[in-house]
C-alpha cells in the first residue's frame, strides 16, 4: 500500500493536489474536513456534535476524529493506498494512525508538507470564501484555524521528521508545477 499524508496549513492546496494525486496513483482520498462537512450537511449524530466546532474553526476532539478516520479506511479494504488530507492534525492522531496502520500490516510511506507563507494563505482563503459557502473561511474564523494550526498541528512535523518521513514541497506557483514536484517526491517512495 502507498499511504501518504499531505500536510499544510489551511489554504495550502491539500484538497486540490489530493484530487490529482489519487487519480494518478489510484489511491483513496480521505479528507477529514470533507467527511466532517458531509456529516454536518447530512445532519447525522456526528454532524450535530461537530457542527459548532467546525463553524468556529476549532479542532474536533481526537477520539471522534480518529474513530471517523478509521471507519473510512475500513470502508475501503481493497484500496491500493490512501492520501490523508487534513489528518493527522495533532500528535495523538499521528500516533494512533501509525498504530492503526501497523495493525493492518501497513504504514505511512511519506509525509509531504506544502509550504505556503501566511500572506498567500490569507489571500487564497479570502478568494475561496467568495464561492466556498464555508462559514469558517471568514476573517475571524480563519484566524482561529490558523492559530489551531500553529498551536497543535505544527507539532506533527517533528514527529514525522524523527521517523525520516518528512518532505517539503513549495506550495506557491502553478497548480501543475506543485503537482509535478509532489509526484517527483512520491515516485521516490515507490522505489
Ligand atoms: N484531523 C482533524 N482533527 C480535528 N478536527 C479536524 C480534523 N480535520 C478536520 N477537522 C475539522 O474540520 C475543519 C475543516 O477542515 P479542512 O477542510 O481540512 O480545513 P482546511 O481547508 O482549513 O485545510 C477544521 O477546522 C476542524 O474543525
Amino acid at each position: 500500500m502507498l499511504n501518504l499524508v499531505l500536510f499544510g496549513p489551511p489554504g495550502a492546496g491539500k484538497g486540490t493536489q489530493s484530487e490529482k494525486l489519487i487519480a494518478k496513483y489510484q489511491l483513496v482520498h480521505v479528507s477529514t474536513g470533507d467527511l466532517f462537512r458531509a456529516h454536518v450537511k447530512g445532519e447525522t449524530e456526528l454532524g450535530k456534535k461537530v457542527s459548532q466546532l467546525l463553524a468556529d474553526g476549532e479542532l474536533v476532539p481526537d477520539a471522534i476524529t480518529i474513530a471517523m478516520l478509521e471507519e473510512e479506511v475500513d470502508k475501503n479494504p481493497d484500496a491500493k493506498g490512501f492520501v490523508f488530507d487534513g489528518f493527522p492534525r495533532t500528535v495523538p492522531q499521528a500516533i494512533e494512525l501509525d498504530l492503526f496502520l501497523e495493525r493492518k500490516g501497513s504504514k505511512i510511506a511519506g509525509v509531504i508538507a506544502l509550504d505556503v507563507d501566511q500572506d498567500e494563505l490569507t489571500k487564497r482563503i479570502a478568494e475561496r470564501h467568495k464561492t466556498s459557502g464555508r462559514p469558517d473561511d471568514d476573517a475571524e474564523k480563519l484566524k482561529k484555524r490558523i492559530s489551531e494550526y500553529f498551536d497543535k498541528t505544527i507539532h506533527v512535523l517533528p514527529y514525522y521528521e524523527e521517523q525520516g518521513k518528512l518532505n517539503k514541497v513549495n506550495g506557491i506557483g502553478e497548480i501543475e508545477t506543485v503537482y509535478n514536484d509532489l509526484c517527483a517526491v512520491i515516485d521516490q517512495y515507490k522505489v
